[in-house]
């Protein structure tokens, strides 16, 4: 009598389901999205959005001094550069093909007073940063923040009597100061004071001044945000801002009062959006795009670097992963690129990727 013993293979969890009791039968489906996700080459084959080196703009801080850099604790990983410092940052960015650095002055406090003059001064930091860049690396683009904050000593983006801000005035300066930024070298200007009828102003000046050419990217929808605290340490006016921002900057509560802000921007001539904070305001980010379909830009902002930074640091969560996804959403919203304090560190690695 012939023996045969029994085929030995890996009872599967379908049949374990069934000796236990459980009767499963499968489902009667034509549509199964899951078979698109079945291996890696179709993933990246369906794949509607990726994340590239030209999505990333690298915001910078820079100090007076040379050869130092200085931790920024709130934001750790992130230092404020002297200007020979922030020429070698430029270099590196240029080798991992970053296409722009956005620049934000740490002034000295002893330069800041209630007019924010220094802002004028055509050999500020910000001047001398971007001359000293444009003179080495002349290949990568150059956004300069347009706005008095940096360099007053109540902290606020305009001129403030009575404790108002006052908004014809401060645009006055804020076009001098954005055809000073352009004088050194500026390619984009990027007004982020959220005073009304700026765009248009500082496009006049410009053009007056020559400098057709220079984009200008606006802070189109900039919010009254606590996200920002960390950046305020980083250009010193945490401790000097008197009141909050929320007679200039956006309620977070209103989505379209944001399509109304980009409206008038556009028809005043900005070439390019922004959206900031980033992360928690996707929303706006997408109907921005939809509404005016001119290139939009996201602030990955210093609050949202903390907590993402934090968080690896602690590793509660995977930098390697957390950080490209949380780009990557940016993208899927409708970005066109991200201000993001990761920027080195992300480009290195998609470098690395090939
Ligand atoms: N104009 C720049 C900011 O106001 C804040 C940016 C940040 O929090 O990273
Ligand atoms: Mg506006």
């Amino acid at each position: 009598m012939a023996f045969t013993t029994p085929r030995i293979r890996p009872v599967s969890e379908a049949e374990l389901a069934r000796t236990q009791g459980l009767d499963l039968h499968g489902l009667d489906l034509v549509h199964r999205p899951r078979r698109n996700r079945k291996t890696d080459w179709a993933r990246r084959l369906v794949r509607e959005n990726t994340l590239t080196v030209d999505d990333l703009i690298w915001p910078i801080f820079v100090m007076n001094g040379t050869a130092t850099r200085a931790p920024i604790p709130s934001m750790p990983g992130v230092e404020r550069l002297t200007v020979d410092e922030a020429v070698r940052a430029a270099e590196m960015a240029a080798k991992l093909k970053i296409p722009a650095l956005a620049i934000f002055p740490y002034v000295d406090p002893s330069l800041r007073d209630p007019l924010g003059s220094e802002a004028l001064n055509t050999n500020n930091l910000v001047c001398q940063t971007l001359r000293a860049i444009k003179a080495e690396i002349p290949e990568i683009g150059l956004i300069t923040d347009v706005a008095l904050d940096p360099f007053t000593s109540h902290g606020h983006d305009g001129l403030l009597e009575d404790g108002r801000i006052l908004n014809d005035e401060t645009v006055e300066i804020l076009v001098r100061q954005a055809v000073v930024q352009a004088e050194a070298g500026a390619d984009v200007i990027a007004p982020s004071d959220m005073m009304d009828g700026r765009i248009g102003a500082i496009r006049a000046g410009l053009d007056a001044a020559g400098f057709t050419d220079v984009q200008i990217m606006s802070y189109a929808a900039k919010y009254a945000s606590a996200f920002y605290g960390p950046f305020r340490d980083a250009i010193g006016t945490a401790k000097t801002l008197s009141g909050d921002k929320r007679t200039y900057q956006m309620d977070p509560g209103n989505g379209l009062e944001a399509i109304r802000e980009a409206a008038l921007d556009v028809e005043e001539g900005a070439d390019m959006l922004m959206v900031k904070p980033g992360l928690p305001y996707l929303d706006i980010v997408y109907r921005l795009k939809e509404a005016f379909g001119l290139p939009t830009f996201a602030y990955q902002v210093s609050g949202e670097y903390a907590m993402i930074e934090g968080a690896i640091r602690n590793g509660w969560v995977d930098g390697d992963r957390i950080v490209p996804e949380s780009l990557l959403a940016f993208k899927r919203a409708g970005a066109d690129g991200i201000l993001t304090y990761f920027a080195p560190r992300v480009a290195e690695r998609l470098a690395a990727q090939g």
